[in-house]
């Protein structure tokens, strides 16, 4: 597990954060010049921060109080930036030994033809660096920093130099990545790439925290809906793959009932389901006679208006032990009388499966 307790003063910002990153994958999620990069860097020793203290299981990496710095290279961390930062003249096959020849001998960690299996690279190994698309580079800089068998993986916004095809192609990779159970800290502006990948949520807003905890609490979270933008504010919940039906729908078991879904996945499998709040309907009664084949029922948590312009209210809805988002107008609050713990029923217009593989 790695704490985080952090300030420092770089130009404009003022960092104060704190927060906690168990295993799995954390995001570090909040607009352009919160602080991500710095609290990233402060991890891996790039940075030196003015005060606090951070700890990767039981080692401490910093600590102002007693002075201790761990320099860069005794971290232990493997560090992947936006632009992948190979070295030119060594090949792809030379970047990757150097990451190998940087593991210590005794770590655990993925060996060589598991990692090159994870991130689909075989046929690049025989390539130049200059020979590579964005998103080939982007594997073998993932590569090369897996194979120095860190205990902890720093990830700054991976894939946003990468076009839209390209992010897609790689995403399947960081899955495969996140089920090895290697904790990674992960930067990104995309609600949807943390929807996928992402177990835990720290928000940054200004230097601050303003929120840490599971990401399906936080992202179905009304007073966090407006940073996650008009299409990232939902819910993500998990159900397991009950069977398939003789017409090609899956049916997909949840705590909040059962739903189908249109394409076919193995019995048993867990499943990542993203719901956005714009993909809800609210009824009082269970609606008959829909097309929508996808309705959970629950009962209305917490109801907060979207902001002042706009005439609409955020309705957080407990579904079993999920939460779903809806966002309505003023009007159907009033014409359904919606309050805390009302009873309704969740129409869903859109089921997004965001991950294939099962949970780790
Ligand atoms: N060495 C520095 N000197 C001056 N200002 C700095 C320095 N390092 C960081 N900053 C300031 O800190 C702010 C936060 O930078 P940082 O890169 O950590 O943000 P970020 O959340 O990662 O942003 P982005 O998402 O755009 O990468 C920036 O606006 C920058 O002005």
């Amino acid at each position: 597990m790695l704490k985080v307790c952090l300030k420092h003063r770089a130009g404009q910002l003022d960092l104060s954060a704190e927060f906690t990153a168990p295993t799995g994958v954390t995001a570090l999620f909040g607009p352009s010049g919160a602080g991500k990069s710095t609290i990233v860097n402060a991890i891996s020793g790039l940075l030196r921060p003015a005060a606090g203290r951070i700890t990767l299981g039981g080692t401490v990496l910093f600590d102002s109080a007693t002075r201790t710095n761990l320099p860069l290279h005794k971290r232990r961390i493997g560090y992947v930036f936006q632009e992948p930062r190979l070295f030119p003249h060594l090949g792809v096959r030379g970047n990757l030994d150097y990451g190998r020849r940087r593991a210590p001998k005794d770590a655990q960690g993925p060996d060589f033809d598991q990692v090159i299996g994870m991130l689909g690279i075989a046929p690049l190994l025989g390539r130049r660096v200059a020979a590579l698309s964005g998103g080939e580079k982007a594997r073998i800089s993932i590569g090369r920093a897996l194979l120095s068998k860190p205990q902890i993986l720093l990830m700054d916004e991976p894939l946003a130099a990468l076009d839209a095809p390209r992010r897609a192609e790689i995403l399947p990779f960081l899955e495969n990545l996140r089920d090895t159970g290697l904790p990674i800290v992960y930067v990104s502006h995309s609600v949807s790439e943390i929807a996928r990948l992402a177990d835990t949520l720290v928000v940054i807003e200004a230097g601050r925290t303003r929120a840490s905890g599971p990401l399906q609490t936080l992202l179905a979270e009304p007073d966090l809906a407006p940073l996650f933008g008009q299409d990232g504010a939902g819910a993500v919940i998990h159900v397991q793959v009950a069977g398939q039906d003789p017409d090609g729908m899956t049916r997909v078991q949840g705590a909040g009932g059962t739903l189908f879904l249109t394409e076919p996945h193995p019995v048993g499998q867990t499943l990542r389901l993203r719901i956005q709040a714009s993909d809800v309907i609210l009824s009082r009664q269970r609606p008959e006679g829909l097309s929508a084949l996808n309705i959970l029922s629950g009962q209305v948590q917490k109801i907060t208006p979207t902001s002042k312009a706009e005439d609409r209210f955020w309705v957080q809805i407990r579904c079993g032990d999920e939460t779903l988002l809806a966002k309505i107008t003023a009007r159907s609050r009033q014409a359904l009388d919606l309050r805390p713990d009302t009873e309704c029923h969740a129409i869903l217009k859109t089921v997004a499966v965001e991950r294939r593989a099962p949970r780790p």
